[in-house]
């Protein structure tokens, strides 16, 4: 469903917007301080007689309030659902809590979902929307970091399953995506480093300058400096809409945003959900993805250190857990870009540009052998 934000209202001055081009299903992302307060940012959103809030425990005492106080200037109830905090939740059962509510409180079928928090609520609120009588309109949100430059964008919703990451799913886009940068202020050092994992994905799958001034500015990032944030939201999510502009449900391209990814989500499954954070575990299968486009000669050998010192300055681990060989390929298996049972990994083929290939599994131990402990 697009719907353009309206001119009739101001958005804050210093609102950077990003449109995602998917015809009628394009939307635009609304960056920068001061968004929740806003009325403009709520203005033109689908119309219905009720919006559910889907936020969780944490989010909630933070700005559920501010965020119910605008939805009530358009809709006639409001009802929210609180889900318990963390990846670990991110199953049948927080999925079956929004269904229930929807159901409890009699929603119909343009009944707007709002995903107030990090990546798990809106991957969740997302697939909900999909399903809910087949589905309803979604508004993102996001509160983190991470949320703000990757989950929100570009439609991919899903749950986890104790045998795959983000198994269970569907492409679903949302109506708008409203990014405040103020929210970062509240966000645990973790998390925000969390989050800084996907932004340094954007460099090296497609845009050498980008990864360059990620380098020159990654002290600003980390303490905070709005005009740093600000910048790597919006580079970020254009590079995002860009790719999902041309390839919405990944028959190709869009496969160089799971760039970390393939060992990252053994990482997380492995350990079961929550014991890394989706950010970290893509932290450390960067440098292990990194070593493998090294190892495979498609880049040349100061990447992979260039690549480690960046992760590590961000404050993420460098070195995976040690699961096994045999381990990580039987997770990495399972990973939705294998095909008749091949691993694909997406690799660096020169700074800026990425593609996805198989490796043979001796050299995946190589690296695996190098970067785990
Ligand atoms: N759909 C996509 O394209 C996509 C892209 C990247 C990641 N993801 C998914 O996103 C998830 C990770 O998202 P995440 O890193 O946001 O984790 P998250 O949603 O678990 O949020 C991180 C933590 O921060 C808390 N939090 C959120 N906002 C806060 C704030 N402003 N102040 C204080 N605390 C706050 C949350 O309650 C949580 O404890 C993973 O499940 C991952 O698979 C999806
Ligand atoms: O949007 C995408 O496409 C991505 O791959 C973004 C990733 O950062 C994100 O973690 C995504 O959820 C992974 O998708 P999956 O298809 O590998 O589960
Ligand atoms: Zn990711």
């Amino acid at each position: 469903m697009s719907v353009a934000v309206p001119l009739s209202l101001s958005l804050p001055p210093s609102t950077e917007t990003v449109a995602i081009a998917l015809d009628e299903r394009g939307y635009d992302i609304l960056i920068g301080p001061g968004l929740l307060d806003a009325p403009a940012s709520w203005q033109g959103l689908p119309k219905a007689a009720a919006a559910l809030i889907v936020t969780n425990e944490t989010v909630a005492p933070l700005y559920l309030d501010r965020v119910r106080a605008q939805l009530a200037a358009h809709y006639g109830r409001v009802d929210k659902v609180l889900l318990p905090d963390g990846e670990q939740h991110k199953d049948w059962n927080s999925l079956n809590a929004i269904v229930d509510r929807l159901l409890a409180t009699a929603s119909d079928r343009k009944t707007v979902l709002v995903a107030l928090g990090g990546g798990v609520i809106g991957d969740m609120t997302g697939f909900a929307a999909a399903i809910y009588m087949r589905g309803v309109p979604f508004v993102q949100v996001p509160t983190t970091l991470l949320a703000q430059v990757d989950s929100s964008v570009g439609g991919k919703t899903a749950i986890n399953h104790p045998l795959g990451k983000n198994m269970l799913g569907a492409f679903y886009q949302p109506a708008r995506v409203i990014a405040d940068l103020d929210t970062l202020d509240t966000l645990p050092p973790r998390e925000l480093a969390a989050g800084l994992a996907e932004i340094i994905k954007y460099g090296p799958i497609a845009d050498a300058d980008f990864l360059a001034w990620i380098e020159a500015n990654l002290d600003a990032l980390l303490a905070r400096d709005k005009a740093a944030l600000a910048h790597a939201v919006k580079r970020s999510c254009e590079i995002k809409a860009w790719v999902v502009g041309q390839d919405e449900r990944e028959q190709g391209l869009r496969a160089i945003l799971n760039f970390g990814h393939t060992f990252g989500h053994a990482i997380e499954t492995g350990l079961g959900y929550g014991e890394w954070l989706h950010g970290e575990a893509v932290g450390c299968g960067m440098v292990m993805a990194s070593d493998l486009s090294v190892r495979l000669g498609l880049m040349p050998a100061d990447f992979l250190p260039r690549m480690r010192r960046l992760i590590e300055r961000a404050g993420l681990p460098v070195v995976g857990p040690r699961l096994g060989v045999e381990r990580y390929l039987e997770l990495m298996r399972v990973d939705k870009k294998s095909e008749g049972g091949e691993i694909r990994f997406v690799l660096i083929e020169g700074l800026g540009k990425a593609g996805m290939r198989g490796a043979p599994d001796a050299l995946v131990a190589q690296v695996l052998d190098a970067h785990t402990a």
